[in-house]
């Protein structure tokens, strides 16, 4: 079979990487109308930096898997067609600030229904409001000239810096369509696709509106546990208690279980606020404000916890960061990405900024253009240096940051940090990455989140 993708982003590349690793059978073409990406997925260094998809995209490139802007060509050879572009938080009009912006969607739709000549299955990989694919398959149906479309909703939950080991052994695959006799069929081809690799009852089939509402649902509980835990570390830090031996405590009910337990300076990514965001504008559309306002909470929980890390380093600093040099290290919404989207980072280094703080920032994986673009400041801004290495961005600073959980901040040699810093040399661990005892050992006044 022929398949095809439109965006070649975060989700359409891995994704459409390992069907085409896993299905020698089918060719898997992946397109894009921003030529440098394609271009990039063309060449050896990859867009996106993701652990194991280098190996992945190399072994298939060429051979069933393809990466073109050519999209009219793609859309038309193709038997399955998988709508992975982004989904956005509407800036503009009705719903602004809440609900998704599907413009890119139905221009996807449209493109499918001016350039199909035979009958296709349009597959919903980006995350949507529930009842999107009725408005797809309006679309789709008003511009049919007697072709037949089959709209499924096959929302994906692979998460960022673990999106191969997710791609490859996913706890589920799932497949929402209609509950017709073609719906059916179609259906049955995705399943047949993912069963390649993917043990059979680990794909899960339901109606359209099940599958879509099921992918924002997983997001808002994934969020709403993180929110949790967070809210449950300023309440720590009043009391002596600790968040981490709190969550193991909690963690060990298996009812509640260890994962998505661990408190931070709040969560980041492309999608938990977009997501919950887009329940919010539905329960609100569908007139259920008291649902609304619940999982609003969650949202409100996490710019709590930016802003509150934020407010404790300047308060720990006799309540000026005017002038100081404060090393950021990590800037990624999480580790092994490169991805900056919504990370806690941008709004923790806005808040010094505006401070007139002079920060060092250091990410392994993350570019100064793009850091610049994130803060919105140019080479020339006083405020904001990007450095090499750990070293050089915590040399002269009166406090390190730890923002991001990368691995190799675990490693560095704090004896040698400490030693080039201004005195007292604080330390901030938004990750609860490090131990904050033998810091303190060094002289380090080093503090945690959620650590009494
Ligand atoms: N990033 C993630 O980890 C996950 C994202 N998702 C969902 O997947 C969807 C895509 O997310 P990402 O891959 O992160 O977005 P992205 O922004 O990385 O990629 C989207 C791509 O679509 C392209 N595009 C937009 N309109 C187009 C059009 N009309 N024709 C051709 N290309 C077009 C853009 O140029 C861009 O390269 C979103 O709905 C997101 O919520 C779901 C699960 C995980
Ligand atoms: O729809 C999506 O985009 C994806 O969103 C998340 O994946 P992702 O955002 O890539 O990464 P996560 O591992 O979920 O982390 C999100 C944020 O929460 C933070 N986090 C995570 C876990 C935790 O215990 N504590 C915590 O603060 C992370 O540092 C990060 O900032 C979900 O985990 C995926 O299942 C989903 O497919």
């Amino acid at each position: 079979m022929k398949i095809c993708c439109i965006g070649a982003g975060y989700v359409g590349g891995p994704t459409m990487a390992m069907i085409a690793h896993k299905c020698a059978d089918h060719t898997v073409t992946v397109v894009d109308l921003n030529q440098s990406r394609i271009d990039a997925w063309n060449s050896d260094t990859l867009p996106i930096y993701e652990p194991g998809l280098d190996a992945v995209v190399r072994e298939a490139r060429g051979k069933n898997l393809f990466f073109s802007t050519d999209v009219d060509t793609a859309i038309h050879e193709a038997e399955m067609i998988f709508i992975s572009v982004n989904t956005p938080t509407k800036t503009y009009g009705v719903g602004a600030g809440r609900a998704a912006d599907l413009r890119f969607i139905e221009k996807c739709a449209r493109k499918i229904a001016e350039v199909s000549q035979g009958d296709k299955i349009v597959v919903e990989k980006s995350t949507l409001p529930v009842r999107t694919a009725e408005s797809v398959k309006r679309i789709l149906q008003a511009n049919s000239k007697g072709r037949k479309f089959q709209i499924l909703s096959n929302p994906e939950f692979l998460a960022e810096g673990t999106a191969i080991a997710d791609l490859q052994n996913p706890d589920r695959v799932l497949i929402g369509g209609e509950q017709s006799p073609d719906g059916l069929l179609a259906i049955q081809k995705l399943v047949d696709v993912y069963a390649n690799w993917v043990p059979r009852e680990q794909i899960i089939t339901t109606n359209l509106w099940s599958s879509e509402l099921s992918k924002l649902t997983a997001n808002a509980f994934l969020a709403q546990r993180i929110s949790s835990i967070n809210a449950i570390s300023a309440l720590c830090e009043a009391t002596e208690a600790n968040v981490d031996e709190v969550a193991t405590a909690i963690g060990t009910d298996s009812r509640i279980g260890p994962k998505f337990l661990k408190s931070s300076v709040g969560f980041g990514g492309s999608c938990f606020q977009k997501d919950i965001l887009n329940l919010v504008y539905l329960c609100q559309h569908f007139g259920l404000p008291e649902v609304a306002n619940y999982w609003e909470g969650v949202i409100t929980m996490n710019d709590y916890q930016k802003h509150r890390f934020a407010r404790r380093v300047i308060s720990t600093l006799f309540n000026t960061v005017s002038d100081k040099r404060i090393a950021v290290l990590g800037f990624a919404f999480k580790k092994d990405t490169n991805d900056t989207r919504e990370s806690a980072a941008i709004y923790i280094c806005e808040d010094l900024i505006k401070e007139h703080a002079n920060l060092a920032i250091y990410d392994p994986k993350v570019t100064e253009v793009q850091i610049r673009q994130d803060l919105n400041v140019s080479v020339e801004n006083p405020h904001v240096s990007v450095c090499e290495d750990a070293y050089t961005a915590t040399e002269g600073a009166h406090a390190v940051l730890i923002l991001t959980e990368w691995d190799e901040f675990k490693t560095l040699d704090y004896q040698r940090i400490y030693d080039q810093m201004q005195m007292p040399a604080f330390l901030f661990d938004g990750r609860n990455l490090l131990d904050l005892e033998a810091l303190n050992r060094i002289g380090f006044e080093a503090s945690g989140i959620g650590q009494g």
